[in-house]
């Protein structure tokens, strides 16, 4: 019997510890992937920190940090980032004056921020001037404040009225750019084949198509409020669009007290507009059965009937003024457009045929012409990759992590879009002008890394408006002028971003025969 017990408990035994060491290397594998079974969960985010690396990035100076670095890059400091990633790496980190940034230029990094870690990386830089645009208070802007629930409120409301996903809301934009268009093309007639400073022109039609959309309304292009309110909108978008000292060296604010002037009456100016000239009429005569607009749809989530969070005057009063601002990026890029189209032989050529073969000389474009007008949207397209206009910054609202590397809470996130947009490896001779690049088998291509309105939770919610609106403004100006820039004219179309300096430059159009 003891023969026969010995050889079982020792088996019995040798199974024991056979399945005690599997438990121990299990609990230990487990332990090493979730950092410790034991530990609290500071303890794990400790030993989680400590697998991450710091990013690479060349050595700070007091006060200054890196923006030394990027001075000689002044007109594009995104084309600075690309040159520093060639010794830093794809994810570096450089110390812009007060604030930690983190430069990202890959596709594959980019997403991690946007979508993977799109809720880590929702916020955005507390700029002392993106405050002043909005009375003290960016968080009443719908582009530049952090994410909120008030945030996500007021992106699901304006949404439906810019997404375009009805075909109501379509055709109501292609009826308002049609009764729109005969003003332009009356007043580009006028200047009877003269050079004209054509954004102007071009920004009170941009303005009024958007006015008549969103808010039934609009103004004679005589009117010189409305001119003004136009003109204070564009400078207000230069100024976004250029970036300023104060942005990162905060503790220089005093020493521009003028220029902080100069952005509140460009900012009361446009406030008092759109208070006195639109809204407050409608929001007296507001009647919650008749939904029509977007100004409608702002003011039924208004009233707090049922407890819900909804929008207080503020709000909609900010969220109309950088919804209306976004004609100011259409009236630039259009520009932008039309001098891409004069300075590159050809492409006016194949343009007119195309508008020709579909619309004739004389018919608007609908809707539906658009999906087979592959030329003219490519060329849109080919001109917003050459514009390489940058992503808004993002902010990291926790410690998180970029690939292996560790990025600190409320370090500023630069995504590198003219890289994307630029690089060789990615594009094939990138510096030329070649719409046909977004073209396969007669269908329009986009590739995955071409992100003009950036992707994920923060998303321009104006894409598909500013398509839709420039492409029909290209096409109906195209249909019935000539387009040239007068001889010699110095043209300056900086990349990197998408406002052009002041009133632009002059364009020659003469009436097609
Ligand atoms: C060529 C034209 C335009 C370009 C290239 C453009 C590009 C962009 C980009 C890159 C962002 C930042 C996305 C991000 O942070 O990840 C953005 C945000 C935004 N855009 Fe546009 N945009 C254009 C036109 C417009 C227009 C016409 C409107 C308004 C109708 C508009 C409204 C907005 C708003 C409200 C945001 C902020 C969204 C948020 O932060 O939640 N954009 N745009």
């Amino acid at each position: 019997m003891d023969a026969l017990i010995a050889p079982a408990a020792s088996f019995f035994l040798i199974f024991i510890l056979f399945n005690l060491v599997v438990a121990l290397f299990v609990v230990s594998k487990r332990k090493l992937k979730s950092q410790n079974l034991f530990t609290t969960s500071s303890e794990s985010k400790d030993l989680e920190r400590a697998a991450l690396q710091t990013p690479p990035g060349p050595t700070p100076v007091p006060v200054l940090g890196n923006l030394h670095q990027l001075a000689k890059y002044e007109e594009n400091p995104y084309a600075g980032f690309t040159e520093l990633s060639k010794s830093y790496g794809s994810v570096f980190k450089l110390q812009m004056g007060a604030y930690p940034c983190i430069i990202v230029s890959e596709l594959d990094d980019i997403m991690e921020v946007l979508i993977k870690k799109g809720q880590h990386f929702d916020g955005r830089p507390n700029f002392m001037r993106w405050n002043a645009y909005f009375d003290g208070d960016r968080q009443l802007s719908l582009a530049l404040c952090d994410w909120s629930d008030i945030q996500k409120t007021r992106r699901n409301v304006v949404r439906p009225h810019l997404m375009l996903k009805h075909d109501a809301h379509k055709n109501e934009l292609f009826s308002c750019l049609e009764s729109e268009m005969h003003y332009l093309i009356d007043e580009i007639d006028r200047t009877k084949g003269k050079g004209v400073m054509a954004k102007l022109p071009i920004s009170y039609c941009a303005m009024n198509v958007f006015l008549t959309y969103m808010c039934s309304t609009r103004f004679d292009y005589s009117d010189s409020d409305f001119t003004n309110l136009t003109k204070c909108f564009d400078l207000i978008f230069e100024d976004i669009n250029n970036g300023h000292p104060t942005d990162f060296l905060p503790w220089l604010s005093p020493f521009y007290a003028s220029y902080r002037n100069k952005i509140n009456d460009l900012a009361s100016t446009i406030r008092k507009f759109i208070l006195e000239k639109i809204i407050r009429d409608r929001a007296d005569n507001f009647d919650g059965n008749n939904i029509n607009d977007l100004v409608d749809s702002l003011l039924a989530n208004h009233l707090n009937q049922d407890g819900k969070l909804n929008l207080d005057w503020q709000i909609i009063l900010f969220a109309l003024e950088d919804l209306l601002g976004g004609s100011s990026a259409i009236s630039n890029v259009v520009m932008r457009i039309l001098a891409l189209i004069c300075q590159n032989p050809g492409t006016q050529e194949k343009l007119q045929k195309e508008i020709d073969d579909v619309l004739g000389s004389n018919r608007f474009p609908t809707a539906e012409d658009r999906s087979k007008m592959t030329y003219s949207e490519a060329v849109i397209m080919e001109a917003l990759r050459h514009t390489s206009s940058p992503i808004v910054p993002h902010v990291a609202n926790e410690d998180t992590s970029i690939k292996n590397f560790f990025v600190e809470k409320g370090s500023v996130v630069l995504i590198n879009n003219y890289e994307i947009n630029m690089s060789s490896s990615l594009w094939d001779n990138p510096k030329e002008f070649i719409p046909e690049r977004f073209i396969v088998k007669g269908q329009i291509k986009k590739p995955v890394h071409f992100m003009p309105f950036s992707t994920g939770k923060r998303s321009c919610i104006g894409s598909r408006i500013f398509m839709n609106v420039a492409f029909f403004t290209i096409v109906s100006l195209l249909q019935r002028f000539n387009i040239s820039l007068p001889e010699g004219a110095k043209i300056k179309i900086p990349q990197g971003r998408i406002a052009l300096e002041g009133d632009g430059f002059p364009v020659i159009f003469t009436q097609r025969t």
